[in-house]
């Protein structure tokens, strides 16, 4: 279903529906990976919202996305952080699974950090690398599937939208420095190629991928940076190989959901600690926040 006049009004509706129930101000949005959900329990004085209880929300319903949308602070900045996102195989519109996106515009959010599980192509990874992503290919955009089909509403951005910025230079360059400090010695930068899911790929499609210049391969994010980028959010996105992708027709080695999120778990205690230290060290002014109270006024 592409978004009518009604659904559009409902990212208002929806978006006060939440501002009258938290103090908090949040300027940065985190989206929370298969497996990552443990990012959200980091966020202090949270106001706790169940997915199913916000007017217009979409539900999740894949293991390791918990459903619910935390609001309050990480290491001094306010942040709204989802505990699990939306997929498309799940069987959301494009439009629907990316409307938290839509309500973070609208409360104000400057900066959004989306992480993922994927598999990885580039041999030179391994499986516990965490990947900033450097750029992205949407081969369902490619085809026609973007939540930007539709009805344009003028107040979130334009009809055409770049995206060769997709992925916010300087803050590819604080991962980085960040990771440094950390003294990680698993990251990588790479390209993320999204498919529709909720297969994972063929032999011959994962080959088709690296050869159009994919490091690896995931199922999500793409559609939310799509959005956030139209509304002017800027964005970085952070990938964890939880698997290879299988390019052998050879090996009855094959993908599964369990080594996602087990993969995850392993990984999460880094993965916090790279998104925690990057957060603290932003300066909120370069991104246009000139009011950095947390608290509404
Ligand atoms: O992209 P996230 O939500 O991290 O999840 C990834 O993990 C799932 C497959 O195991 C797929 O949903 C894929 O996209
Ligand atoms: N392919 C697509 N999505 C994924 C994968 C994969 O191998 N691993 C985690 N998410």
């Amino acid at each position: 279903m592409l978004p009518s006049r009604s659904m559009l009004n409902d990212i208002d509706t929806t978006t006060q529906w939440l501002l009258d129930r938290t103090r908090h101000r949040p300027k940065i949005a985190i989206i929370c990976g298969s497996g990552l959900g443990q990012l959200a329990e980091m966020v202090e004085e949270a106001d706790v919202f169940n997915y199913k209880d916000i007017p217009n929300f979409p539900v999740t319903t894949v293991v390791g996305h918990k459903g619910r949308l935390l609001i309050g602070i990480l290491n001094g900045k306010c942040c709204v952080c989802m505990q699990g996102r939306f997929h498309s195989y799940e069987g959301h519109h494009m439009y629907k699974l990316t409307f938290p996106v839509r309500v973070f515009a609208k409360m104000g959010i400057k900066l959004m950090f989306a992480t993922n599980a994927c598999g990885s192509l580039n041999p030179s990874y391994n499986v516990g690398d965490l990947m900033i992503m450097r750029d992205h290919i949407n081969l369902p955009g490619l085809t026609g599937l973007s939540p930007l089909v539709g009805l344009n509403d003028e107040r979130f951005g334009a009809r055409f939208v770049a995206l060769s910025t997709a992925y916010e230079r300087k803050l590819k360059t604080l991962a980085k420095e960040v990771a440094k400090n950390l003294g990680y010695n698993f990251i990588q930068e790479g390209v993320y190629m999204m498919q529709f899911g909720p297969c994972f790929e063929t032999v011959a499609e994962c080959k088709m991928a690296r050869t159009m210049g994919a490091d690896v391969m995931g199922m999500s994010t793409v559609p939310e940076v799509t959005v956030a980028r139209q509304c002017g959010i800027r964005c970085f996105g952070l990938s964890l190989v939880t698997n290879k992708c299988i390019i052998d027709e050879n090996t009855d080695v094959v993908a599964n959901h369990e080594e996602v999120l087990e993969i995850g778990r392993m990984r999460s205690k880094d993965t916090q600690n790279l998104v925690y230290a990057m957060t603290g060290a932003l300066d909120l002014e370069e991104y246009g926040v000139t009011n950095n109270n947390h608290e509404k006024v």
